[in-house]
């Protein structure tokens, strides 16, 4: 497909180029041009009357498939551009979904596209409704009034319809979830901007390989893996990336796999650190913004400053503090930050921290074991040691450890036939 692609840059806010073209480029578009304008918005184009003119001259010197444009559109913009250019115009947010749609593999995924799809068309079919009631010819995609009105019909059933399946989906993970804390799982989520790292990391976590691509949205499917923090049992869970001002549709549509941002007792915010301090700052407050919507800014966070391999010491360093400043001025907590390189496999800060945070967790708790049968010392201290912290063992006719057990584990441990008591 080739396109041309259309930005209107606010007098107050500019829109990153390079990151339009690349979305461009990851749905799978030829670029024949950008046409750029920086301007209030226009309320009936989105930009000026005079712009529009332009694209119009230019889409018959260049002969392209489709218009899309860097700025999400209202419906009836929508209407008004493709009425004038007479050629399909889709939004930032049609493009996000189309590589969403592209990418979406596991049943889950394809359902929330899907929605996310339907909820973005809902109000576009809704608008051609309301204007074929005005007079106006054309309809949703070219149909009449009566397929107009069943297809609103048919978004509606739809969506009620996965909405429901996607209710059974996450009854689903609700029920494995609750497994993982019983076998004592530290559960760890990373989250960021798309592109950020998070797949690598992961794999290099638990030494797997998830694909990971120098494109926009390679991860739609969540994939949770094993790992260990210093012996510990743990797991690491990889979604979808993050954009700026991802709209509350597809927050909505995506929910049940960002919910394991949720659910996490950790969670990795991972960043490019060799991007310019400026990006750096944009997709930190991107991310913070989404984990404010998902309201997760209350869990232990860690920032990963990844892809240290590809910036100097110095550079590294002053980010750090950037980020740190940014961090005490806009009044967010954030339990660490860690400088790794995902792709070298060097994740010793990450470790660290990870190891900090963990016994912080308010899933763990200071007990005092108590083992009357001797035989079974050993494999009570192996159990402890591989979902907490042995402080301390006094060996006797009752052996008593103290120690930070996860409370999802007293259950195991007392089927193993001890004592637990809070110290006093
Ligand atoms: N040099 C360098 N490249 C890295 C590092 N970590 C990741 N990359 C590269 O960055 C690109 C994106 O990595 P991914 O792991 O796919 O990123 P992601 O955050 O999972 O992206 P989405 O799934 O699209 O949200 C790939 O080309 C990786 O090889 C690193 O530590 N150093
Ligand atoms: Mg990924």
């Amino acid at each position: 497909m080739r396109a041309i692609g259309v930005i209107r840059h606010s007098p107050n806010r500019r829109v990153n180029k390079e990151e339009f073209e690349e979305l461009l480029r990851s749905a799978g578009y030829e670029i024949l041009a950008i046409v750029e304008q920086t301007r209030e918005e226009h309320p009936k184009y989105n930009i000026g009357p005079g712009k529009l003119q332009e694209v119009k001259e230019l889409i018959k010197e260049l002969n392209p498939d489709r218009i899309i444009f860097a700025n999400p559109l209202t419906p009836s913009q929508s209407f008004n551009i493709t009425k004038e250019l007479k050629i399909d115009v889709i939004d930032k947010w049609q493009l996000v979904l189309e590589i969403f749609e592209k990418r979406a593999h596991s049943k889950e995924a394809k359902l929330q596209v899907e929605l996310a799809n339907l909820q973005y068309e809902l109000p576009l079919v809704k608008e051609a409704i309301r204007r074929i009631k005005l007079g106006d010819r054309a309809g949703f995609k070219g149909m009449g009034e009566y397929q107009t009105q069943q297809y609103l019909k048919h978004i509606r059933y739809r969506m009620g319809k996965i909405r429901k399946e996607l209710e059974k989906v996450k009854a689903d993970r609700e029920v494995k979830r609750k497994r993982r804390e019983e076998v004592g799982f530290i559960l760890v989520a990373l989250a960021g901007y798309t592109n950020a790292g998070k797949s690598t990391l992961l794999n290099a976590l638990a030494d797997e390989n998830i694909e990971a691509k120098t494109q926009m949205f390679t991860t739609l499917d969540t994939t949770t893996r094993r790992f260990t923090i210093n012996g510990k049992r743990a797991l690491i869970t990889d979604t979808v990336g993050f954009i700026d001002d991802l709209p509350p549709f597809i927050v909505e549509a995506f929910h049940s796999t960002l919910e394991e941002i949720v659910r996490a007792d950790i969670v990795l915010l991972v960043l490019d650190s060799s991007e310019p301090w400026r990006e750096i700052k944009r997709k930190f407050l991107a991310s913070i913004e989404v984990l404010k919507e998902l309201k997760a800014l209350d869990k232990p966070i860690l920032v990963v400053l990844n892809k240290k391999d590809l910036t100097s010491e110095e550079e590294l360093s002053d980010k750090k503090k950037a980020i740190e400043e940014l961090i005490s001025r806009k009044g967010i907590t954030v339990s660490g930050i860690a400088s790794i390189s995902a792709k070298e496999r060097d994740l010793k800060e990450l470790y660290t921290a990870l190891e900090e945070v963990m016994f912080t967790l308010p899933k763990y708790r200071l007990f005092e074991i108590l083992v009357k049968e001797r035989e079974k010392v050993p494999k009570v201290i192996a159990l402890i040691n591989s979902i907490g912290e042995i402080l301390d063992v006094k060996y006797g006719e009752t052996t008593r450890i103290s120690a930070y057990i996860q409370v999802g584990m007293i259950k195991s441990l007392t089927k193993m036939g001890v004592e637990l008591k809070h110290p006093s």
